[in-house]
């Protein structure tokens, strides 16, 4: 190992694990990867610690996870690549957002104290906790009836898996733990607490999550307490007023962590970033209309613009949000992968699993190899990819999945196919939106796990939308990202750089692979598209409330199945 390099490292908080990679930031070279699965995952039946079984649609974490991938991780990288502390000028984190928790004073999570320890809402609701659907709801009646200004910039619907709806149910739900709640925050602004001893608050979150905006900050006194009194001074309560810009050093590694972990002390700390808006500059896109997709469990679809517009649909756009100095917008599916998981793991019959096993691979290979002969249009299927709802364009998580054109000769090959495609139109019409509104989509990155798994996925995305699929060259973008924000923590007089548009010419690239689409697949994915949209707004626009209806039997039976047990 040649000391004179130079290392950051970046640490990326998935859904169901912590990825961290060490970087020379002289070329953006992955020296070592380690990744840690989440002991306790996605808790979304019952408390780690036991107890009844957890509503429908939550999902919360175990902060101790988080500690843990920062002492697994981080060891594993320095051993596996030899670095030694002093070449490490700087760490950066990003996270699913919002990922929330209620907090004391000092950072310590409510679910480590054992009078909160039973208490589901004591711990981190993750991004994709749909359990409060009708704070937002509420929320967003109160929000259109006073005329907020704030509302079109989230494209007229503040989503449920955002901040002050689960802020608002926790409150109403659980006051007591409202109450003993001195701080709620972004796990993504936890970990650097944990990290550093200094609670901070990055402008990414704030932004996209929790309406706050550079000029306007967050929304008025009044209108906290127009959704409920009690609310009026949760900002100056609970929260805090000084939002950091992406890029700023929130610290220096604290040294009773440093000591765990083996960075010295001091080491920069780079504010907390989201995992799908730090990962376009790892991309490369620097500049506006290209748009950069995080494809993983869900989908977010990133783009720059010089110029604010309303898109509908949006979850966000803020400015300076993604890069300085330019608007950054959000889209997004909230499931993709996870719909793909829960056919293979739900749906495929057992002959499928024992062919797979024989052959020594996984499901989803299998389905891929078998789906691959197949062409547009030959199942007859199509799908509304809303298996957990619908984030863009219609915001709305109690939308449900659905499947036409099942026969009695339907093939899992077929349904699996019939998935992704459903998928790629959800992202076709996310691009039609921007494109509607005034938002152009010159270039396509993809990045996530998804390009790395699914060749015929991405050949499906490039024929349903008729665009050039290009490919970050990290298989690691968020992790990427955050190593190249920890860089500008650093600074350059500290080995770093002084800005993230440096930083990306250095350690950002793309693969020569090029997804191109074929004209008669998108010729005849076209027709398909117009199905799938007149599907679209029968369901989503209140034609026929079918999927809501169900989901409201779904509850009322459940709650008494639990009740009569
Ligand atoms: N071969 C595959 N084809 C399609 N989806 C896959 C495949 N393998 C795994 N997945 C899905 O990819 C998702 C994981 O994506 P990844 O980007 O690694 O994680 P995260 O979304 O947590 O960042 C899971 O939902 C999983 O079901
Ligand atoms: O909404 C988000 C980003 O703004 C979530 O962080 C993102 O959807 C999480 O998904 P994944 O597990 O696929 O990274």
């Amino acid at each position: 190992m040649d000391a004179r390099r130079r290392f950051t490292i970046g640490i990326d908080f998935g859904t169901l694990s912590g990825r961290a990679i060490l970087v020379d930031v002289a070329t953006g070279e992955e020296a070592a990867t380690a990744v840690y699965e989440y002991e306790n995952g996605v808790i979304d039946e019952v408390l780690p610690v036991g107890g009844p079984p957890l509503p429908p649609d939550f999902a919360l974490q175990d902060p101790a996870d988080y500690v843990r991938t920062v002492e697994r991780t981080i060891p594993e990288l320095l051993r596996t690549s030899g670095a030694r502390p002093e070449q490490v000028v700087g760490v950066g984190i990003d996270f699913t957002s919002c990922t929330m928790l209620p907090a004391r004073a000092d950072g310590t999570p409510l679910c480590f104290l054992p009078e909160f320890r039973p208490n589901p809402h004591a711990w981190v609701k993750l991004w994709k906790h749909h359990a409060a659907q009708d704070h937002a709801n509420r929320l967003n009646a109160i929000a259109r009836r006073r005329g907020e200004p704030w509302l079109p910039r989230y494209g007229g619907k503040i989503s449920s898996e955002w901040f002050f709806p689960k802020v608002w149910q926790i409150l109403e739900e659980a006051p007591e733990v409202y109450a003993a709640a001195d701080r709620l925050l972004e796990a993504a602004d936890w970990v650097v607490w944990h990290l550093t001893g200094h609670e901070t608050r990055n402008s990414t979150t704030a932004g996209y999550k929790a309406i706050w905006s550079k000029r306007e900050g967050f929304p008025s006194r009044d209108f906290f307490a127009a959704l409920d009194p009690r609310l009026a001074d949760v900002v100056d309560q609970k929260m805090s007023r000084r939002i950091l810009p992406q890029g700023s050093l929130a610290g220096g590694l604290r040294a009773e962590v440093a000591e765990r972990i083996g960075l010295l002390p001091g080491t920069a700390v780079a504010v907390g970033n989201v995992d799908a808006h730090v990962a376009v500059p790892a991309t490369t896109v620097v500049s506006p209309h290209k748009m950069v997709m995080v494809m993983g469990t869900s989908i977010c679809h990133m783009v720059l613009d010089r110029e604010e517009h309303m898109v509908e649909g949006m979850c966000g756009v803020v400015e300076d949000g993604i890069l300085p100095g330019l608007f950054g917008y959000e889209a997004g599916q909230s499931a993709v992968g996870d719909i793909f998981a829960w056919y293979v793991e739900q749906g495929i019959p057992a002959e499928y699993q024992e062919q797979a096993r024989r052959r020594g691979i996984g499901p989803h290979e299998l389905l891929e190899e078998k789906a691959s002969r197949l062409k547009p249009g030959e199942s007859g299927l199509l799908a509304l990819d809303w298996w957990n709802g619908n984030r863009s364009v219609l915001v709305d998580v109690d939308l449900t999945g659905m499947m036409v054109g099942m026969t009695l000769a339907t093939r899992p090959e077929e349904i699996y196919r019939a998935l992704i495609e459903g998928t790629a139109f959800g992202t076709r019409l996310i691009m039609d939106a921007f494109e509607r509104h005034g938002v152009p989509i010159e270039e396509v990155v993809a990045c996530g796990g998804l390009p790395d798994r699914n060749r015929l996925l991405m050949q499906i995305y490039a024929d349903v939308t008729g665009r050039e699929f290009r490919v970050a060259r990290s298989s690691n973008t968020s992790a990427l990202g955050s190593a190249m924000f920890a860089a500008v923590a650093a600074g350059a007089a500290r080995g770093g750089y002084d800005d993230i548009v440096t930083a990306a010419a250095r350690m950002a690239g793309v693969r020569d692979q090029v997804y191109r689409p074929d004209a008669e697949s998108h010729r005849i994915y076209t027709e398909l598209y117009r199905e799938y949209q007149l599907l679209h707004d029968y369901f989503g626009r209140g034609a026929n409330d079918v999927m809501k209806r169900l989901k409201a039997l779904r509850a009322r039976y459940r709650a008494s199945t639990v009740r009569a047990c």
